[in-house]
């Protein structure tokens, strides 16, 4: 059934610095699940007039009039979340990066070879994450792929769009731990029986997949050189010119990561170059962190068409650093934002949101010392070392991941032609959260039945991505379908 929205939309653009708030927007969204057309300024007595001047008559359609407080916006894309590690969240902070993977995360993962286990927990995971307001989600299994197909199997069910791949380990990045595949052969094998599962799972009406398989080499320190040497194969096997093959892996989080890296592939000048030996770094690729990339790994991953997930919630947590996302846009490598749970604690993008304005107001706050030292100086017309803006926060959770995942055209704003993947966020009283209710200068100026002003929408805006929860995120929809939110 077509279903027209009328009401605010707030979008983000090509331009990462400007968004849309249209007030009185008449969007509609076709049988298919894609925004067939969206007239901006619409006054309620044109409503049905436009409706009927659009060839669509009152019968065949469902017509939502958003109330006063109610907005929609694209979904979220988080480009970087482990599903299997969400019963660890909220614990290991004490550790970094290494050490937490011995003691923390392996011998989680590990129980997810045990029969009934990922069919117990990813189902409350992927509900969460939803209610959360991410539509796209890639996703990091553990290394079985029995598992990691159950967990695609739930995600594909549920509805959500995504990239599911199965940890390819081979190696001992700990001498202790006994979480690896048996060989490199054994990994090739595992993802390869994922990727046919995954192939046959559903698609909508125009052939797109909802579920895409994602290769992921876990990061270099995880796979052995035959392993690499392998997974370079797989890639010049499964290249698709019409659809890069998708991959994931860490990059550059942690100091002493990074050093062992180094130490371990002494012929590769950098962590980037590790990747680009073994055909891993090319469009289609996204890297999780890169805290420490140098001028040189920017230039390189931006020639070659990768994307960056910024994880600022995990990189605070597991005492990584600050990652430098406006020295990437400089470079022009593509950025979307990531929760990396569970090195992040929470499953929200608007958590990541947050932590992401908070590393660049730190890293401003350090540049503007420096330049008071004169030992550097703010150049203009670059983003680096300047506060992430709410357009650019915006951009980053949902156009901005889009890129990153070679969805652009498909997802990542509300733009004619695109798929409805969006949420219908309220602002009202009755969400019954106190940090967006009670006595607001800004709302209750306004009548039941009035329509928000611009300015009073960018208010809106500013305070769910601030002070906002799963309470305020009321509807969640995917290719036009609900599939979560408190009202679903
Ligand atoms: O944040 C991270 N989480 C992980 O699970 C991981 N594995 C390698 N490197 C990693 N970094
Ligand atoms: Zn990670």
């Amino acid at each position: 059934m077509t279903i027209v929205f009328y009401g605010p939309v707030i979008s983000p653009t090509n331009d990462y610095d400007e968004y849309t708030v249209d007030p009185r927007c008449l969007l509609v969204v076709s049988d298919e699940g894609t925004i067939e057309w969206l007239d901006r300024d619409v006054q309620d007595s044109m409503v049905q007039q436009r409706l009927f001047e659009g060839g669509l008559s009152t019968d065949g359609i469902e017509i939502i009039t958003l109330k006063n407080g109610e907005f929609l916006i694209p979904g979220f894309i988080d480009t970087h979340i482990h599903a299997c590690q969400v019963p660890n969240m909220g614990i290991g902070g004490d550790k970094e990066l290494l050490s937490w993977l011995r003691d923390y995360t392996f011998p989680l993962e590990t129980q997810f070879g045990s029969p009934g286990f990922a069919e117990r927990i990813y189902p409350d995971v992927v509900r969460r994450i939803i209610e959360s307001g991410t539509t796209t989600a890639c996703y990091y299994g553990s290394l079985h792929s029995d598992a990691t197909k159950t967990l695609a199997t739930i995600i594909n069910n549920k509805g959500q769009r995504a990239f599911v791949g199965k940890c390819n380990m081979d190696h001992k990045s700990d001498g202790d731990s006994e979480y690896h595949e048996k060989s490199a052969q054994d990994s090739i094998d595992d993802t390869k029986a994922l990727f046919k599962h995954i192939h046959h799972l559903r698609k909508s009406a125009d052939g797109t997949p909802f579920v895409y398989p994602i290769l992921t080499p876990r990061f270099a320190l995880s796979c052995t050189e035959h392993l690499l040497e392998l997974l370079k194969r797989f890639v010049e096997e499964n290249d698709n010119p019409s659809r890069p093959l998708a991959i994931q892996t860490h990059i550059s989080e942690n100091m002493e990561e990074v050093e062992e890296t180094l130490q371990i592939f002494k012929d590769c000048s950098s962590y980037a170059a590790v990747y680009q030996k073994y055909g891993l770094l090319r469009r289609g690729t996204i890297l999780g962190h890169g805290v420490y990339l140098t001028d040189d790994e920017m230039t390189l991953i931006a020639k070659q068409g990768a994307g960056v997930a910024h994880c600022p919630t995990s990189n605070f947590y597991l005492s990584s650093g600050m990652a430098q996302v406006g020295k990437l846009l400089d470079h022009d490598v593509k950025v979307g934002l990531g929760t990396d749970v569970s090195g992040g604690y929470s499953l929200s993008m608007l958590t990541t949101i947050r932590n992401a304005s908070n590393v660049s107001k730190m890293l401003f706050v350090n540049a503007q010392a420096a330049e008071r030292r004169g030992e550097q100086r703010f150049h203009a017309g670059k983003r680096a070392n300047r506060k992430l803006t709410v357009a650019n926060l915006l951009h980053l959770a949902t156009l901005g991941g889009a890129k990153v995942c070679n969805l652009e055209k498909q997802i990542g704003s509300l733009d004619e032609g695109k798929a409805f993947d969006a949420l219908l966020v309220s602002v009202r009283d009755e969400t019954g959260n106190p940090a967006v209710w009670g006595y607001n200068p800004h709302r209750d100026s306004h009548n039941a039945n009035t329509l928000p002003d611009k300015k009073t929408l960018r208010i809106w805006l500013e305070r769910f991505l601030f002070c906002g929860d799963d309470r305020n995120i009321r509807k969640v929809f995917v290719q036009g379908r609900l599939i979560g939110g408190k009202e679903a």
